[in-house]
């Protein structure tokens, strides 16, 4: 057994991210198929407790603490760092061990393994809480949501999983700005996913960029780059290491409760916006908006566009950073982030559907440059009409 875990750990190092992608999909479909029945169902049983347990050892500070510890920590040794009794300690950590989120390293004596360390991360921490408090409770009223409404697609984000979960008449992001605690999560956990691969072998941009003097930091008032909905800023971060003659014309943009507390970022201008009031800045280069257009239903996300089409000039270009669905064979991440964004009024949509959004805000998809084929994700570039 030995042999072949290492093998296929072999494999998976030689691999590309497809690669790599697949021995995983692989390995799900045989582990499907080694399971009995009484396997699945006592796996259908558990089913979110893995969830449960995680919020638990974040709330306890247990991930930290193994993480920081250079030796393997017995449970007496846990307990007195968390005030958990060591009783309550030896099953929630049994579990946490057995489902590989911590590893045994002898009897009640527990170390971190991989899983741990990202988990003891502030950016993991915040996907555990993103996870379980925001989240979960939409997931589960999922069901009764779509009883109650006939098993109709969900089109309106003020009628939705989210509104039923949270007991509020607010739209996820409304309510989100009045829970600073949550919102903070959800910033925290955008910055985790994905960097700035979508600047590789980008030619469009390439080219834009080198029009760009590299002489010294030009003022703000010629704009070159504009992120939209950017959060906390990670991606004009990037930009600004990759391409430094960029600094000083870039632009964040978000909402105030997400900027005005941000500090200073070199070369960035940092301005509370609403993208559904008309874009303030003008004739920029590209305004970019990663993971935005998913998060909103068809109407809302033609707004949204319309107010940055009226900004543009015939040089402008929009860079959607999303996923662009496969008509068939779409793998369960893509699919799950369909449903987790339907969960509020959002949706990932396939090339037919954002050729149809570009044309309903009086725009045309110029070019799709994908940048992680497989997990199609993409920079959709849209061209006034
Ligand atoms: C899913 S996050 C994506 C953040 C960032 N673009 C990224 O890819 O990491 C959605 C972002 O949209 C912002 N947002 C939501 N409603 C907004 C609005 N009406 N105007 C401007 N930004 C908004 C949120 O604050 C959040 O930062």
């Amino acid at each position: 057994m030995d042999t072949i875990v290492a093998q296929i750990h072999a494999l998976a190092k030689a691999a590309d991210e497809a690669g790599r992608l697949n021995i995983i999909k692989a390995l799900r479909q045989v582990q499907v198929e080694l399971q009995s029945p009484k396997d699945s169902l006592m796996e259908i049983a558990g089913s979110g407790l893995v969830n449960a347990m995680l919020r638990v050892g974040a709330d306890i500070g247990l991930f930290g603490l193994l993480a920081k510890s250079n030796t393997p920590l017995k449970v007496d040794r846990i307990a007195e760092s968390t005030n958990a009794s060591p009783q309550l300690l030896e099953r929630v950590l049994r579990y946490l061990a057995a489902t590989n989120v911590i590893k045994e390293s002898a009897a009640n004596e527990y170390t971190a393994n991989m899983l741990t360390h990202v988990l003891a991360d502030s950016k993991g921490e915040a996907m555990i809480y993103h996870g379980f408090d925001t989240h979960g409770p939409v997931v589960q009223a999922m069901p009764d949501f779509f009883a109650e409404n006939n098993y109709q697609d969900v089109t309106d984000n003020t009628n939705t999983p989210f509104q039923k979960a949270h007991n509020t008449k607010l739209t996820s992001f409304e309510w989100l700005v009045q829970q600073p605690k949550h919102f903070e999560n959800l910033q925290k956990v955008m910055t985790s996913l994905q960097g700035s691969e979508w600047t590789h072998d980008f030619d469009l941009l390439d080219d834009e960029v080198q029009k760009v003097s590299s002489s010294a930091p030009q003022a703000v008032e010629s704009p070159f780059f504009v992120d939209v909905g950017g959060g906390h800023g990670h991606q004009c971060r990037e930009l600004g290491k990759k391409y430094p003659n960029l600094l000083g014309r870039m632009v964040l943009q978000d909402l105030p409760e997400a900027v005005e507390k941000l500090a200073p970022i070199e070369g960035v201008e940092i301005k509370a916006y609403n993208f559904f009031q008309p874009q303030a800045v003008t004739g920029a280069k590209f305004y970019y908006l990663r993971r935005i257009m998913h998060d909103w239903p068809d109407n809302e996300a033609a707004a949204i566009l319309r107010n940055t089409a009226a900004a543009m000039n015939p040089e402008s270009r929009i860079l959607i950073d999303d996923t662009v669905l496969p008509d068939t064979g779409a793998n369960w991440q893509s699919t799950l982030a369909d449903l987790a964004m339907m969960a509020f009024g959002g949706k990932e949509r396939t090339e037919a559907q954002w050729r149809s959004l570009a044309k309903s805000a009086g725009l045309r998809v110029e070019q799709i440059h994908t940048y992680v084929a497989s997990t199609y994700t993409a920079v959709v570039v849209l061209a006034l009409e």
